[in-house]
């Protein structure tokens, strides 16, 4: 079964949201959050207090288990297409903590009264190659009927319990690496607006973040996170303020995907984004204009890892330094 059964069938229609711009806003969440019962079991390595990327439990002398959900409605129409860019999301935060996924469960939601449940199976496919692709076993799942589709996956990993990439460890006079360009929301946006297909996107959206992870572990990084839908300036800030450093970004050293300043300029771009600015603003001190803020909040979808030090390879977006009366600098 492919698109091409259903060629008319297009599945970012049938959601409001799309990929990690549907997330719940960061100030409502932590509100909601911050009225949880704190957690103060002795092997819980990280919890929900820095909202960091999935929780990390210490299961003997040496090792955590990591432990994340994920899952979205459609960021684009092909249903193999949105499937393996769910699961690429999905195991992300398992490699932003540090982590190997080892085992991955599908989450799927699906309106089987307006989208043949068939195309559900095309999905499940995409997010299977995903899994296929990282060496994570594919352990089962659970499926409801919901107005909107929705897809991802819950994934448990294994780490060095003291070699995390914790997002409380950054040190100020370390530099800030991305991994993968930004600009991933407005190309969204602009997809699910007119059909267009943007293909170096979802090369970047499928990429798995394993590579990326595997090279900060070998250069002695202790703190990373990965860059979603609070875009990079709200991703950054929640790991300064973590680690009780500040953090200025070079707005001229970050990458974007091919298209999206273009597409931004003409009108592209997710409501999650603009958001994700107002909610960083009170901390920010910025030199550039309102546009360049809202690109460098743009909500992404499978973005890639901020990581506090050098990769070979990726470009260096701006350092941590010791804590001012402001949280983020953008120059
Ligand atoms: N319903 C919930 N109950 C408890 N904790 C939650 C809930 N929703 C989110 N969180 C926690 O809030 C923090 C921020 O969540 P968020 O989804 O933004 O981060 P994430 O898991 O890194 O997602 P992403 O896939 O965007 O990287 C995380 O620590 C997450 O575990
Ligand atoms: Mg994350």
């Amino acid at each position: 079964m492919t698109t091409a059964t259903y060629p008319e069938l297009r599945l970012t229609q049938h959601a409001s949201g799309g990929g990690c711009a549907c997330k719940v806003p960061p100030g409502e969440l932590e509100r909601v959050l911050g009225g949880l019962p704190p957690s103060t079991h002795p092997d819980l390595l990280v919890g929900i207090e820095n909202g960091d990327d999935a929780a990390a439990v210490r299961i003997d002398g040496t090792r955590a288990v990591i432990a994340t959900a994920d899952f979205f409605t459609p960021v684009v129409d092909d249903p193999y297409d949105f499937g393996r860019i769910a699961a690429t999301n999905a195991l992300s935060d398992v490699y932003a903590m540090g982590g190997t996924p080892l085992v991955a469960v599908n989450l799927l939601a699906w309106p089987r009264d307006r989208i043949p449940f068939d195309v559900a199976a095309e999905v499940l496919r995409g997010g299977a190659a995903v899994c296929a692709e990282a060496g994570t076993v594919l352990g089962g799942g659970h499926s409801v009927d919901d107005p909107e589709p929705k897809y991802g996956q819950a994934v448990t990993g294994i780490a060095d319990a003291d070699r995390l990439l914790r997002n409380d460890a950054g040190r100020a006079g370390l530099p800030l690496t991305l991994t993968k360009p930004l600009g991933l929301g407005v190309l969204n946006n602009r997809h699910k607006a007119t059909g267009e297909r943007f293909e170096e996107a979802i090369a970047v959206m499928t990429t798995l973040n394993r590579d990326a992870s595997t090279a900060a572990l070998a250069a002695g990084v202790r703190a990373a996170t990965d860059v979603t839908g609070f875009g990079l300036l709200g991703h950054l800030y929640k790991l300064a303020r973590a680690s009780g450093v500040s953090a200025v970004v070079d707005s001229a050293a970050v990458p974007y995907v091919g298209g999206a300043r273009e597409s931004f300029a003409a009108g592209y771009v997710p409501g999650g984004s603009r958001r994700n600015l107002d909610w960083v603003r009170p901390h920010l001190l910025s030199d550039v204009d309102d546009d360049e803020l809202v690109l460098l909040a743009d909500a992404q979808t499978s973005g890639g890892l901020l990581v506090v030090g050098e990769l070979p390879g990726h470009p260096v977006v701006g350092e941590l330094v010791p804590a001012q009366e402001w949280t983020v600098r953008v120059r």
